[in-house]
């Protein structure tokens, strides 16, 4: 467009000085005479251009020039360029993954703890007074374990005698599955999580593509306490990790991997802290306390 404007101006010029030559004099032209209108309107409107241009770009409008000097080749490739980055931005935005469930359908409780700490024995009470399903993560593991044709058989059980978290997309599945079943069945769509998530990734994947969880209940108990208690319920609970070698590595890994996850909760005021080492009625109490509170009718 400047280009343009610059020539017609030249142009313009041009028939105005041949057009004075004609008029006026035969003389050469005076080189110190005052310029003409032509001049200053070729000026003017050159200068007129340029503030049309700075405007343009800074209104973030591409410069009309750059059309002009890119060759097709160069366009093309831009054009590619473009495309390849929207297609890009539209993939990553189709990978987000969407969850299962809606936290408006779906309530989930994580019942946390050290092993031994009471959680199986508080869920039992709080499924009967508030209606809620109880999952726990370590019994959906060994019955996956114990399931005919089971492809994780044999993995999971090496897992669980020496206390390790079974690969999250195993426990995940189960959990899910078993969250659909009883929501088909009309059970209810209030979910208490026992023993889930043990490790920070399968809190983030499983809120990621399950649902989001509401609360947070960790149990605390010394670890004497759960030693006793595991002790005494290995003496028929059948459970392949309820020996005093096993108990010590669950305590490691409780410890270590399982403890930055309550904290990470606890970050977000998730956490309602309960003290276990107390009889069962007491704790309840307790537990009770805070349910009545957070999922009274109104909540
Ligand atoms: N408050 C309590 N006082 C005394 N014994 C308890 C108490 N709570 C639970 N127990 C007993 O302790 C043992 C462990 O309890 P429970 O199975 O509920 O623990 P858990 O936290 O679910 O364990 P895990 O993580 O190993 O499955 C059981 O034998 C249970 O009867
Ligand atoms: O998310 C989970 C939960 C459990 N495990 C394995 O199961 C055992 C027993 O779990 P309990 O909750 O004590 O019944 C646990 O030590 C882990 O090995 C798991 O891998 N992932």
């Amino acid at each position: 467009m400047l280009r343009n404007i610059v020539k017609s101006s030249n142009r313009l010029a041009l028939a105005n000085r041949n057009a004075t030559y004609r008029l006026y004099s035969t003389a050469p032209p005076n080189k110190s005479s005052r310029p003409s209108v032509a001049a200053m309107l070729a000026v003017a409107s050159m200068g007129f251009a340029a503030y049309y241009q700075i405007v343009q770009s800074r209104e973030g409008k591409t410069m009309p020039r750059r059309k002009e000097f890119t060759t097709p080749q160069e366009e093309e490739a831009l054009r590619q360029k473009r495309l390849a980055e929207v297609k890009a931005k539209r993939e990553s935005q189709q990978m987000k993954p969407i969850p299962a469930f809606s936290p408006e359908e779906v309530t989930v409780v994580f019942v946390l703890g050290g092993p031994g700490a009471g959680k199986g024995t508080q869920c039992q009470n709080l499924t009967k007074e508030y209606g809620f399903v109880h999952l726990s993560a370590g019994d959906l593991l060994r019955a996956e374990q114990k399931r005919e044709g089971s492809k994780y058989g044999e993995l999971i059980n090496n897992y669980i005698k020496d206390g390790l978290i079974v690969p999250m997309e195993v426990t995940i599945a189960l959990l899910e599955q078993a969250m659909q079943e009883a929501i088909k069945e009309g059970k209810s769509s209030r979910f208490l999580i026992d023993g889930f998530p043990r490790k920070m990734d399968q809190a983030i994947k499983f809120e990621e593509v399950v649902v989001p969880s509401k609360l947070v209940l960790f149990f605390e108990c010394p670890e004497e306490v759960m030693l006793q208690r595991l002790l005494k319920r290995g003496e028929n609970s059948g459970r392949v990790d309820d020996n005093i070698e096993s108990i010590r590595k669950r305590f490691v890994v409780f410890t270590e991997t399982s403890m930055p996850v309550v904290d990470a909760y606890e970050k977000q005021n998730k956490v309602k802290k309960i003290s276990c080492d107390q009889p069962v009625e007491q704790v309840y109490q307790h537990v009770k306390s805070i349910f009545d509170e957070i999922f009274s009718e109104s909540n």
